[in-house]
């Protein structure tokens, strides 16, 4: 099943045709950070008061997580294209219906804030999707450490917890959701909380630093174990969500691919540093200054490699796609192992579809470079898949449709009309899904 689960079967769903093969140049922008915004929206619902969120990015799960906490009672006011005012009042519905968790995984996180509100929460299992079973075991084991009774019965998640008590917490792998979900029931426990293999991807620190700005005490942040010291009251402040690192890598991979004459505008290094320190490896050379990153070596220049997926600080499994589509390219041969999720490679037929040379054994691709891709219609089947076709679309000579971009959406703020800003012929069309 789709990450995004609809009745597409017979109906007109939205795709991008790319004229591919044209000349880009210009600045592409980045925008705020889809898997950080969700978080910091969700944590609206841990304190009653009136917050001011920035640098909301404006995505299709954006608009999905907005529904479902005013669901719950959170009132919701777009002060600008990427603010947003949000006003609790205090939760008025303790359950988190199928309808619009099934949407997107990040939903279930609402968990830790209505417990540490209301000391009970129904929630809808989200289910898997295309890139994996995804469970959401290591999220329960946290809360019933802190003293939370689970009962899972109708494919809904029942929790209630007379009070929530700091614990010691090992998780069994750094899961970026289980830590954030168990880091919002801490804030407010009575006691202190020990995350240990806690995950230590950026947004796990963004989501730290929202919560220490309304007074949470957490020490650790950034590091693989957080101490949480519960408080009674945080106060809803004012926060600025940080820019996309994943949007960023996209952008590089596409500066690549393009002879450097992109420059990416929203860049910190430090948040995609092993995914850089790979590409120098291959033989990139980048100039960044301030946030604005040029490319000054050639694609020529690259030699293939090896990339393996790995929890932050190692290579993010969400540029795992657009580094294949780049590889693609490259002479020589290359192999990506993805090790984060079990099923991660649906790209790789859609991308040999277009010319490319890869074949998959088990949990690695090989991949051998090809001279360029060749234009197809091909299918998105994730967010981060349909990006690496879109890149691929975008390199093509002739006409490339990519089917089913409510992937896309999902993650990449107004794509077409970036791309266009930088010369590439891109168009939203209505397509037979
Ligand atoms: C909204 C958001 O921030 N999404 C990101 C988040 O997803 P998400 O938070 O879902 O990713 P996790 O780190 O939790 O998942 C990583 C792996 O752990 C497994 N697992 C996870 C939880 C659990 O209770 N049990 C379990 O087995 C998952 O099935 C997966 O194989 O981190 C992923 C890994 O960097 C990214 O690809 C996603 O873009
Ligand atoms: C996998 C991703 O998101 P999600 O966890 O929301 O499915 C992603 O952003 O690449």
């Amino acid at each position: 099943m789709p990450c995004v689960r609809e009745k597409i079967g017979g109906i007109m769903v939205e795709a991008f045709r790319i004229n591919g093969g044209k000349e880009l140049s210009g600045v592409l922008e980045v925008s705020g950070a889809k898997n950080a915004a969700l978080p910091i929206l969700i944590g609206t619902l841990i304190e009653k008061g009136t917050y001011i969120i920035n640098n909301v990015p404006d995505l299709r799960d954006i608009k999905t997580l907005i529904k479902l906490i005013e669901s719950l009672g959170v009132q919701s006011e777009r002060l600008d294209k990427n603010s947003y005012k949000f006003v609790n009042n205090g939760i008025t519905n303790l359950t988190a219906s199928y309808d619009l968790v099934k949407k997107m995984r990040a939903s279930f996180l609402v968990m830790g804030p209505m417990l540490a509100h209301e000391k009970k929460a129904t929630v809808s299992l989200p289910g898997g999707c295309a890139i994996g079973a995804r469970p959401v075991d290591l999220h329960l084991k946290g809360f019933e450490a802190m003293g939370v009774k689970i009962k899972i019965e109708h494919g809904y998640v029942e929790a209630e917890v007379e009070e929530l008590t700091g614990s010691n917490v090992i998780f069994d792998f750094p899961s970026v959701g289980a830590t954030e979900n168990v880091i919002m029931a801490a804030v407010k426990a009575k006691g202190t909380t020990v995350l240990e293999n806690a995950a230590r991807e950026p947004e796990v620190d963004d989501l730290c630093k929202f919560l220490i700005a309304m007074g949470a005490k957490i020490e650790g942040v950034g590091t693989g174990r957080l101490v949480i010291e519960g408080v009674e009251k945080l106060v809803p402040c004012e926060y600025t969500v940080m820019p996309d690192r994943i949007e960023a890598g996209t952008y590089i991979v596409a500066s690549l691919m393009f002879d450097s004459k992109i420059q990416v505008k929203g860049v910190e290094r430090v948040h995609i540093e092993s995914f850089m320190m790979k590409l120098e490896e291959m033989g990139a050379v980048f100039e960044i200054k301030d946030d604005l990153l040029k490319v000054t070596s050639k694609f020529e220049d690259l030699k293939p490699a090896k990339v393996t997926t790995m929890p932050h600080p190692g290579f993010a499994t969400d540029l795992q796609s657009q580094m294949m589509t780049l590889m693609s390219l490259i002479e020589g041969h290359s192999e990506i192992k993805e090790t984060i999720f079990e099923n991660r490679f649906m790209h790789v037929p859609e991308l040999n579809r277009m010319g490319a040379n890869i074949h998959i054994d088990g949990h690695v691709s090989l991949i051998d470079g090809v001279d360029k891709f060749s234009s197809a219609e091909v299918m998105a089947s994730d967010l981060r898949a349909g990006a690496s076709l879109v890149l691929a679309a975008l390199k093509a000579d002739g006409q490339s449709i990519v089917n089913r971009i409510y992937h896309v959406d999902r993650g990449y703020e107004r794509l077409e009309e970036k791309l266009k800003k930088i010369g590439a012929d891109i168009e939203r069309i209505k397509a037979e899904a």
